[in-house]
């Protein structure tokens, strides 16, 4: 039975739906990261909000970790390559705060605008300060949304209710989704000239890191107010507080700080710097959504292999799911014949796909393809990596897809290129699940792979059969099936034999003594 961790404070939803799924569930919010470190390697699976970072360090003791689940949006809190390496899946629920984070940015502006934090301190201190709390209306102002994605998008409808104009930059918003939101596209320059209130909406990446400092507050209006309901780091809080200080920035709204939680920072105490502690997805209504729905995708994977919302690796359906296994264990194969094969660098990866498993989702199929492909070459690759460290090595890997069958229904044909030229592989399903090998180098033959091989390349002559057969009986070696394949009668043929037991050195280096044998190779799968 698989046991999941839930690590972060969570709607008890979340612990309800892995109970009824059968999967044992612990739940320690708080923990520390020597106290994480310490007992994530019993889990299969961690369930988090923002609070826990999962780093390299505590993915290294994760030794059964399957899936990191994100309880909400950003994952700047996971080390997503070093989860890639560990072959660990990251999930997030893109969509289940969103309206509830969009709301509490516009609270925020609202509340900048008109003081009301400040207004309510004085007026609960007994002060009834009416003159001292004079403030700005929304309506006709400029709002320019910085990342114009879900949230983006759910702030801009909100403002434009309020009468604001809406200004957006987010380099990924096409002119058609920006008519369809009534929001006009401008470049950054633009709308830090152009707008009256500046909120953020994008992920926390190298591209977006300090997006609002010193010389972006040189292009603003005077009076501008900043709102950040996305990440800390997007903001320079220190150019933030000099432009504050000098009057360049008339307020600021923050529910995000550089450092969390933020219990220091030289923003606080300034009347004009609205804040909260990270409050975005905080209403009843997100963490249900974002519990129930985290829980449902890992129990998914853990239970079924469906991949949903997942950052580093493609989707699989829960249908998907059980077709897809069997294709997938004879890419594997495939790739593991080929790269049992590889003598120098691999250039390029041609998958063809051909008949039933062309109409399928391909790419985590090409994925296993990879894994099988790169691991006799290094022993740290699967699923969840095979195709970025494929990309690192400059390996291409092109799908062609024809959903014309070939001999058999469905097939996969795997060409792999190196510096010495291409070799090809191909298989196919019997029965709708048992992976079976149909061709090596374009020469038919059919065969189970299995876990002790001897694979010959000779030439058809007679005898060689026999010289084979008399290697392997003479060195106590048992013989479990014998697969035959020829270009042509006298040409080129190859033999694939399945044996009982691991070949050792000195038995292969026989074979490959004998005479018309051209190469000969222990494989196993
Ligand atoms: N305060 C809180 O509690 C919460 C904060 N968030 C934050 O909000 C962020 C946005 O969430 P969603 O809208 O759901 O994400 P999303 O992925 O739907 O939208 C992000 C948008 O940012 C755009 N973008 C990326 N780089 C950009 C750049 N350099 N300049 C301008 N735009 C850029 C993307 O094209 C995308 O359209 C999350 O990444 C998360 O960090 C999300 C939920 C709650
Ligand atoms: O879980 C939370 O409270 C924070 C939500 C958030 O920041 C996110 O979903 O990106």
């Amino acid at each position: 039975m698989p046991k999941v961790l839930i690590s972060d404070k969570m709607s008890p939803a979340a612990a309800e739906i892995f109970a009824s799924r059968g999967i044992e569930v612990d739940v320690k919010p708080g923990m520390t990261p020597d106290e994480l470190r310490a007992v994530i390697g019993a889990y299969d699976g961690l369930a988090i909000r923002s609070a826990t970072k999962v780093t390299k360090d505590i993915l290294a003791a994760a030794t059964n970790l399957r899936v990191v689940g994100r309880a909400g949006i950003g994952v700047d809190n996971v080390d997503i390559p070093a989860a890639s390496a560990h072959g660990v899946v990251v999930m997030n629920t893109p969509f289940g705060n969103s309206i509830t984070t969009a709301e509490h940015a516009i609270s925020l502006m609202l509340s900048m605008l008109r003081q009301i934090p400040a207004a309510n301190a004085s007026t609960h201190a007994g002060k009834w300060e009416k003159n001292r709390f004079m403030g700005v209306e929304v309506t006709g102002k400029t709002l320019g949304v910085i990342g114009v994605g879900n949230i983006g998008a759910i702030v801009a409808d909100r403002a434009q209710g309020l009468k604001m104009k809406v200004i957006g930059f987010d380099p990924f918003l096409s002119p058609e989704r920006a008519q369809d939101l009534g929001v006009e596209k401008v470049e950054l320059d633009e709308l830090f000239r152009r707008a009256d209130v500046i909120t953020l909406h994008t992920p926390l990446t190298d591209g977006t890191r300090g997006i609002i400092g010193a010389d972006a507050f040189t292009k603003m209006k005077d009076g501008v107010y900043i709102v950040n309901c996305a990440r800390g780091g997007l903001v320079v809080e220190k150019d933030l507080k000099a432009a504050l200080d000098s009057g360049k920035v008339a307020g600021a709204a923050l529910d995000v700080f550089a450092e969390e939680p933020a219990k220091e920072n030289a923003l606080f105490g300034d009347e004009r710097v609205v804040a909260t502690p990270h409050l975005g997805a905080s209403t009843v209504e997100a963490q249900e959504n974002v519990a129930l729905q985290v829980a449902e995708q890992m129990a998914d994977y853990l239970l079924t292999g469906a991949i949903t919302n997942a950052i580093n690796v493609p989707s699989v359906t829960a249908e998907e799911a059980p077709k897809l296994k069997p294709y997938m264990k004879l890419a594997e194969q495939l790739g593991s014949f080929a790269g049992q094969l590889a003598e120098t660098g691999l250039r390029g990866v041609t998958v063809e796909y051909s008949g039933q498993v062309a109409t399928l989702n391909t790419r985590p199929i090409t994925a296993a393809l990879l894994t099988g492909l790169l691991r006799p070459l290094l022993d740290s690759v699967n699923m969840v990596n095979a195709p970025i460290v494929a990309k690192e090595r400059n390996i291409s890997v092109t799908e062609v897809r024809s959903d014309k069958a070939t001999d058999f229904q469905t097939q996969i044909k795997l060409t792999v290129s190196d510096e010495r030229g291409g070799r090809s592989v191909a298989g196919t399903l019997i029965a709708g699940n048992r992976p079976r090998l149909v061709s090596v180098e374009d020469v038919a033959i059919e065969a189970e792979l299995a876990e002790n091989m001897l694979f010959v390349v000779n030439n058809d002559k007679p005898g060689f059969i026999g010289g084979v057969g008399r290697t392997l009986g003479e060195s106590g070696i048992n013989i479990a099936s014998f697969h035959l394949g020829r270009q042509a009668p006298g040409a080129r043929a190859i033999c694939l034999i399945e044996v009982d037991q691991p070949l050792r050195e000195a038995v292969l280096k026989q074979v490959q003594g004998l005479p018309n044998v051209i190469t000969a190779l222990s494989l196993s799968f």
